[in-house]
C-alpha cells in the first residue's frame, strides 16, 4: 500500500457564491499525479491551497506530515516546496542566471558555490545553459516556461507543484521536460495540472479528474483509458453528429460513444477515458464542458 505524502480531507472554497472546491477528499504519493479537468474546473485554485498561497474556507491539509494552518509548520512546508503558478512573475530585466540565483537565496542557499552550482545544474536540465546571461525580457514564452519549470525544482523540494507545466513547451522540449519529471519525480511528490492526456498517459502514475469542485476519478491512466474501452470507434465514413469524432491523419473517422455503423474498436487512450467521463458525469451548468466544444 502506498505511503501517502499529502492528504486532502473535506477542502472547500468559494468565490463569492461560487463553489469552487466542494468537500474534496484525497491522498497523494510520491510520484507523479496528473490533475485533470476542463477549463474553470478549480485546478489552479486547488493547487494554490496546496502551495499554501491560497486558504481554504473549510477542511484540512496535511502537507508531508505537517499541518499548514500552523505558522511554524506552514513555514516548515514552505522550504520544502517548489512551485510553479500559472503566471509566475519574474523580472524581465534580469538573466535568466540572476533570476535562478535570486530564487536560490530565497530557498535559503547561502553559500555562493553551492547557489551557482545548483543554478548551472537547473538552466543545463532545462535546456537554457547557453541562455545564462540573457534578460529575461528578450526570451522566448516557451523559454520563459522552461525557466519557471527551473525555479520549480532549485533546491531539491520534496514537493512540487506545476500548474499547466508544459503549456507552451515545443515537442522537443515537452519531451526534455518529461524526462525531466520522471528522473525527478522518483523520490518526491509532483503534482501537475495540464490539459494534456498525452503528458499523463506519459508522466503520471496517477490520475485525478477533477470538475465542479469534486474528483470524478482517481486511478491510473490506463484504468482511465480502460474506461473507454468497448466505445472508441474507428471507421471510414463520418459516423453522423451524435458522436465526439475527429479525423485522423490517415483519413479516417475517430469517434467515442455509440458504435457507428460499420465502425472497428479502437484501442482507447487516455483521452477517450477522459472525455466519456466528462460526458457521464452529471455536470454543473456553470462548468464549462470540453465535450461540448467536441460536438
Ligand atoms: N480570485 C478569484 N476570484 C473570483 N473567481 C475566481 C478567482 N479565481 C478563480 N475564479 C473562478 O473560479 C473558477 C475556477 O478557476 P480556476 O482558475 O481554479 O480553474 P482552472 O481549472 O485552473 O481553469 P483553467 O483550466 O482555465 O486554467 C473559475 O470559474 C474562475 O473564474
Amino acid at each position: 500500500m502506498a505511503k501517502y505524502t499529502v492528504s486532502v480531507r473535506k477542502l472547500s472554497k468559494s468565490y463569492g457564491t461560487h463553489k469552487v472546491i466542494n468537500g474534496l477528499d484525497f491522498d497523494l504519493a510520491m510520484g507523479v499525479t496528473g490533475v485533470l479537468g476542463p477549463n474553470g474546473a478549480g485546478k489552479t485554485t486547488l493547487l494554490r491551497c496546496l502551495a499554501t498561497v491560497l486558504r481554504a474556507d473549510a477542511g484540512q491539509l496535511d502537507l508531508l506530515g505537517l499541518n499548514p494552518d500552523i505558522t511554524s509548520e506552514r513555514t516548515r512546508i514552505r522550504r520544502n516546496l517548489g512551485y510553479l503558478p500559472q503566471d509566475p512573475g519574474m523580472y524581465p530585466n534580469f538573466t535568466c542566471q540572476e533570476m535562478l540565483d535570486y530564487i536560490a537565496v530565497l530557498r535559503e542557499i547561502s553559500n555562493k558555490e553551492e547557489r551557482e552550482e545548483a543554478v548551472a545544474r537547473a538552466l543545463a536540465e532545462v535546456d537554457l545553459s547557453s541562455s545564462a546571461g540573457t534578460k529575461i525580457r528578450k526570451l522566448s514564452g516557451g523559454m520563459r516556461q522552461r525557466l519557471a519549470i527551473a525555479q520549480a525544482f532549485l533546491a531539491d523540494p520534496g514537493f512540487v507543484i506545476l500548474d499547466e507545466p508544459t503549456v507552451g513547451l515545443d515537442p522537443e522540449q515537452r519531451m526534455r521536460f518529461r524526462t525531466l519529471i520522471s528522473q525527478k519525480s522518483e523520490q518526491r511528490t509532483v503534482v501537475l495540472s495540464t490539459h494534456q492526456t498525452d503528458d499523463v498517459a506519459a508522466l503520471c502514475s496517477r490520475v485525478l479528474v477533477y470538475r465542479d469542485g469534486r474528483v470524478l476519478f482517481a486511478g491510473t491512466p490506463q484504468e482511465l483509458a480502460e474506461h473507454a474501452r468497448g466505445r472508441v470507434w474507428v471507421s471510414e465514413r463520418p459516423p453522423g453528429r451524435q458522436h465526439a469524432m475527429w479525423r485522423t491523419a490517415s483519413g479516417d473517422y475517430r469517434s467515442i460513444g455509440e458504435r457507428p455503423p460499420g465502425a472497428r474498436a479502437a484501442e482507447p487512450a487516455v483521452e477517450d477515458g477522459y472525455l466519456l467521463l466528462l460526458e457521464s458525469a452529471p455536470k454543473a451548468a456553470d462548468t464549462e464542458n470540453s465535450i461540448g466544444r467536441l460536438r
